[in-house]
């Protein structure tokens, strides 16, 4: 059993003063293999008091010294980048492929990406040429509360710690305690970093706890969250009595609009897309909106595709899907799909209960629902599971009806040949990215959604500026 018990304050690995016990489970195999501690309010208190003390000598130092630390952590995360990998693959269930790959490489590339905005990120600047007393300072918003979840830690964790620390906030990072593990690493890499003490900060804990501490707390200057849009509207009604900014990534229900004249490997992709890390991803396809003249062609390809993704352990080598993170989210999950059964969806792919011999883990079966319609719940809610669902639609308005008929708006996609018809999709998509054609959003595209998904736009240059105040200022002297 791993013991670590541990938090990161001011520069130190702590022990708590108001902890208690949580075991952290395999959920591939059911048992408990770590035990951390969830912190108090006397935890959180003492990392958010290194934060402020930290403060004002990181907003002010030259932010070419803040650069340098992010190359060095680049240069100590991608060193311990298999540590890391293997932590996620035990505590969340990545397959070891997955999270070798995506997962920890997600970090690696996040964090490259804020080393080239920061380069030219505009820290000062003139409002207008022909106005040089007018300066536009962004500075730090301050001590930043990052709160992550467990379905993509390390994207997370360094979406978050690498804009903060560019644009010169001090945080305190509270990890999901389903993922603890990976984050702790990630405080070693920190600290191997050098980044002057009280500047990033770690207590674990849960939402009630120190989640809720840090977001009504009255020297916490910013929360940004990643997680369900349930603890989103509980953070922010939290801090609104101290009117600290609110970053929030949320949940999904993405359209995938597939028209007739899609390309040959849009139906697989789409399929593959929605069931990559078990269906756990915020921007998951998890609403395949077919146009009618090639709506039973697609559905028998999503279910033949859907019946070959293998299913197993995180520790196993290969490209197949792992469990389900725990037992809630298995059970939500299976609820969800005889919720589908119920209300009249057609199953076509996998169902309801464990794939074929595995009695042990969270394993759910890859399913693909038919002829589903936007007002059944399994269209509505988001699964985070390996459940797609294929709906039909008549023409271009009809497709842009439903795919906007949803409170989320993070990614929709789009699979058509005729260039015009997706330019007018992107426009009017009510989405905070639109992916068209397979092809991947470049470097630098800010993540982020709209409505229930969320107001925060993370990544590259749109990343940092989140993290920053706008200062203007008249009567600025040449220098
Ligand atoms: N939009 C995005 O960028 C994005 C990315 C990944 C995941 N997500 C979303 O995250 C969700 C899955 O993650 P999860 O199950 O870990 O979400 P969750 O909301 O249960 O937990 C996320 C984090 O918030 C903490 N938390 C929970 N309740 C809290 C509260 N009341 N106050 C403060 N903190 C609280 C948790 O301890 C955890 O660290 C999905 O809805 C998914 O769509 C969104």
């Amino acid at each position: 059993m791993i013991e670590r018990r541990q938090f990161y304050i001011d520069g130190a690995w702590t022990d708590p003063v108001a902890g208690t016990d949580h075991k952290v489970i395999d959920p591939s195999t059911e048992e408990p293999f770590a035990v951390i501690s969830l912190g108090g309010a006397a935890d959180t208190d003492a990392a958010v008091a290194a934060a402020k003390r930290a403060l004002p000598g990181w907003m002010h130092a030259d932010p070419a010294e803040r650069i340098a630390c992010l190359e060095r952590l680049l240069e100590v995360y991608k060193r311990r980048a298999d540590d890391i990998a293997e932590a996620m693959s035990q505590e969340m269930g990545a397959p070891r492929d997955l999270a070798r790959s995506s997962q920890s490489g997600a970090g690696a590339f996040h964090l490259q990406e804020f080393l080239d905005a920061a380069r030219d990120f505009p820290f000062e600047a003139p409002l207008r040429d022909d106005a040089p007393g007018d300066r536009i300072i962004r500075e730090a918003v301050g001590v930043a509360a990052l709160i992550t979840p467990w379905n993509w830690p390390m994207n997370q964790v360094t979406l978050k710690v690498g804009a903060a620390a560019v644009a010169g906030c001090t945080m305190i990072l509270k990890p999901s305690e389903e993922s603890p593990l990976s984050a702790m690493i990630f405080a070693e890499c920190m600290d191997e970093a050098g980044f002057p003490k009280g500047v990033f900060n770690l207590v674990n804990g849960d939402g009630p706890g120190v989640g809720t501490q840090l977001s009504g707390h009255p020297d916490v200057d910013m929360v940004s969250f990643t997680g369900s849009s349930r603890a989103g509207r509980l953070i922010s009604k939290n801090a609104a009595d101290t009117l600290k900014r609110v970053h929030l990534e949320l949940g999904g229900k993405g359209a995938n609009l597939i028209f007739a004249d899609a390309d040959e490997k849009a139906v697989k992709r789409g399929v593959l897309h929605m069931m990559q890390n078990t269906g756990q991803s915020c921007n998951a396809p998890s609403r395949m909106l077919v146009e009618s003249s090639v709506y039973d062609r697609v559905v028998d390809e999503a279910a033949r595709v859907a019946e070959q993704v293998k299913v197993g352990p995180a520790s196993e080598d290969g490209r197949h899907i792992g469990p389900l993170v725990n037992e809630t989210q298995w059970q939500k999950v299976q609820d969800l799909i005889q919720k589908g059964i119920d209300e009249g969806a057609r199953l076509v792919a996998g169902g309801p209960g464990r794939p074929e011999g595995l009695n042990r883990g969270f394993f759910a079966r890859p399913t693909v629902f038919a002829d589903v319609t936007n007002d059944m719940t399994i269209a509505r809610e988001e699964i985070f599971g390996p459940v797609l669902t294929i709906m039909r639609f008549e023409d271009e308005a009809q497709a842009v009806e439903i795919a906007n008929d949803t409170v989320y708006g993070l990614t929709n996609y789009v699979q058509t040949q005729d260039g015009a018809r997706r330019n007018r999709l992107a426009r009017q998509l009510r989405s905070g990215m639109v992916e068209m054609n397979g092809q991947d959003r470049s470097a630098g595209s800010p993540f982020g959604g709209m409505k229930q998904s969320g107001n925060g736009r993370e990544g590259g240059h749109f990343g940092i500026e989140d993290f920053t105040e706008i200062k203007a200022v008249s009567g600025w002297a040449a220098e």
